[in-house]
């Protein structure tokens, strides 16, 4: 560390001293070497910068579903005062940021490189809307949670042809210029989201959980692109372990595409 900040201490006094050198860089190339050094110390890795990034709040990709669900459940969001008392509403915003700890332990099997490296894998990809895009909402008094999950580009997985049985022939060229094949998201995708969504509800019961199972059903495909709702309800706890059930739905609830039960078990590090 102390290393580091030294060689960051000496990149600093060397673009400082960028004009007083001795070289023959004709005097707009010398300004554009500082401009892309000063630039490079801006976008120093994430440890040097003051504050994390929340990456469940709304940006450019997210369409006008995800938008519309977000403020619904934002708006019920927001603090109501009952006399003198701030109370809380139904909803709950829960913020995510793309590693657990500033500076991630990452454990005995990283090395240090790799440590510094680590991310979440549902928030390391950096083009808004490519991939996992959500936010989630516990409910007050935490029996419900739920997921507004836009699928993006990178998540693809199985295709499927729109096209009619009794057209089949008649489409068929058309169809082989892909012009009536949708594209669906991965089922590994969902999982993760799914275990996402119960890990975080899950969390939100209890400290230092781990998934012990995951069962899940898919029932109905998820068209690429599209946003679902992922909705998780607490079934029971019993001693260490906690049982969530999940179901992923169409945003007005009309068709079920997966659902899923997941058991959480907390670390003996807490004792029970
Ligand atoms: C505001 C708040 C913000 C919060 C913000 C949170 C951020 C959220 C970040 C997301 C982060 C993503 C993270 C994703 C979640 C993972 O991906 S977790 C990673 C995948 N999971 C693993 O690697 C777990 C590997 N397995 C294990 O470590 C251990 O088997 C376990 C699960 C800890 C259990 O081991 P153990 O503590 O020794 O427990 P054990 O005594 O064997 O069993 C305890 C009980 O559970 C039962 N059990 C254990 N395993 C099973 C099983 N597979 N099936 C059925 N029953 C089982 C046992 O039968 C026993 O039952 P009882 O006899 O008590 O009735």
């Amino acid at each position: 560390m102390a290393r580091t900040l030294c060689r960051i201490f000496k990149g600093c006094q060397s673009i400082c001293s960028l004009p007083l050198m001795k070289t023959r860089l004709h005097p707009s190339a010398s300004v554009l070497l500082r401009t892309v050094c000063v630039r490079r110390m801006l976008t120093l890795p994430f440890r040097f910068s003051p504050k994390a990034q929340d990456f469940s709040l709304p940006n450019s990709s997210w369409g006008a579903e995800m938008r519309q669900l977000y403020e619904h459940y934002n708006s019920q969001c927001e603090e109501e005062m009952k006399g003198e008392e701030k109370q809380d509403w139904a909803w709950k915003r829960v913020p995510s940021y793309n590693r657990t700890l500033k500076h991630a332990t990452g454990g005995v099997y990283l090395s240090k490189i790799y440590q510094s490296k680590a991310r979440f894998f549902t928030r390391n990809i950096k083009e808004p809307g490519a991939a996992f895009e959500y936010v989630l909402f516990v409910s007050k008094d935490e029996q419900k949670c739920v997921c507004i999950f836009q699928a993006g580009h990178l998540l693809e997985g199985p295709q499927g042809s729109l096209i009619l049985k009794n057209h089949a022939t008649a489409f068929f060229r058309r169809v082989q210029e892909e012009k009536y094949w949708i594209r669906y998201v991965h089922g590994g995708a969902i999982a993760t989201m799914i275990d996402t969504v119960t890990v975080t509800h899950a969390s939100v019961l209890t400290l230092l959980i781990m998934t012990a199972n995951l069962n899940i059903n898919y029932r109905r495909p998820i068209p690429l692109g599209s946003t679902v709702l992922i909705d998780s309800s607490l079934n029971k706890t019993e001693g260490r372990k906690v049982l969530i059930s999940c179901k992923v739905t169409s945003t007005d609830g009309s068709k079920l595409h997966t659902e899923a039960t997941a058991l959480f078990v907390v670390s003996r590090l807490l004792g029970g």
